[in-house]
């Protein structure tokens, strides 16, 4: 059950989590396939709750750019669920937790390179396969998607950072080659994972992802109109939570109670269905990939607000 927005006003209790859940001192890692991840200050820490009714509250770093990485897979599922009226996507990527590391390559080669779930990076390279076979450079097409969600020109591509990681890209390679040679994959498995590469690499805001988001929480309504069918909204925030943090999903709905999607580069969204989005960003990161202090603040803040899906 979700509850709506309460008094006291959103705003001191924002400031107090930024206060409370601020890292004083470096701990977490950083991921070691992007290097350019490891430069972003460990004391960062923003977040920004996009309502329902288009207010937009926000406290800490929730205005300095980072990289979405893979909070971009939720938008892109999205996109390509828009396009997709036959389910032909459905039969090439499963709906299922899959209990093991994002970039995990073993499971993919036991179920005969069948992704588990959009989610994970084998997943999200057949959505990005999918996407470019209407439109070859999707990665375009998703920040179009993002700016006009966030009604933001913020929203970039660093293609420095998307150059730095696809050097040492050598594990998404080797599932895209993995997907190719099970037939799970249309385009050559460089294009898709250089096009999937710079989809991670977009840089934005807390407050534009939470407005990025918000359709979602919205059953669908984006800022310019229905970007999904309620029911498909719905199916999204049911992936966000049995898959949306990888192999630390059930701890992460222990604790919080909402469908949320991390990116390694300490970003995670939230979806609080009928009332908003947050999008919390701190880049120092837990053992599973996600984001230490973003965790513990969305934890606090569910436990404040009484927002949760339960
Ligand atoms: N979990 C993530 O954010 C992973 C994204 C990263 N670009 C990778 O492919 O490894």
């Amino acid at each position: 059950m979700t509850t709506a927005l309460k008094a006291p006003p959103l705003e001191p209790i924002l400031d107090d989590i930024v206060r409370s859940h601020r890292p004083q001192r470096e701990t977490g890692s950083v991921p070691a396939n992007i290097p350019f991840l490891a430069a972003v200050p460990f004391n960062r820490f923003g977040i920004a709750v996009a309502t329902a009714s288009g207010e937009v509250f926000s406290s800490g770093d929730a205005d300095v750019p980072f990289s979405i990485q893979s909070i971009s897979k939720v938008f892109t599922l999205a996109m390509a669920l828009r396009a997709d009226s036959s389910g032909a996507l459905w039969s090439r990527v499963l709906r299922e937790p899959s209990g093991t590391p994002f970039n995990s390559l073993v499971q993919l080669e036991v179920e005969h390179g069948i992704p588990r779930n959009p989610f994970i990076n084998a997943g999200a390279l057949v959505v990005t396969d999918h996407l470019m076979e209407e439109t070859p450079d999707a990665a375009t097409r998703l920040l179009r998607f993002l700016t006009a969600q966030a009604d933001s020109t913020g929203p970039f591509i660093d293609e420095a950072a998307a150059a730095s990681e696809l050097s040492s890209s050598s594990r998404n390679l080797a599932l895209a080659h993995f997907l190719k040679g099970f037939g799970n994959l249309r385009q050559a498995a460089e294009s898709v994972v250089e096009n999937y590469v710079r989809q991670c690499s977009i840089m934005m805001t807390c407050s534009e992802l939470a407005k990025a988001g918000l359709f979602l929480a919205r059953d669908g309504q984006g800022a310019l109109g229905t970007v999904l069918t309620p029911s498909e909204a719905k199916r999204i925030g049911s992936i966000m939570l049995t898959c949306g943090m990888y192999d630390a999903a059930g701890e992460f709905a222990y604790r919080v109670g909402l469908p949320g999607k991390s990116g390694v580069g300490g970003g995670i969204l939230v979806i609080v269905p009928g009332v908003c989005a947050i999008c919390v960003w701190s880049p120092r990161l837990d053992a599973k990939g996600n984001s230490l202090a973003g965790t513990a603040a969305l934890a606090d803040l569910s436990d404040r607000t009484g927002w949760s899906v339960f």
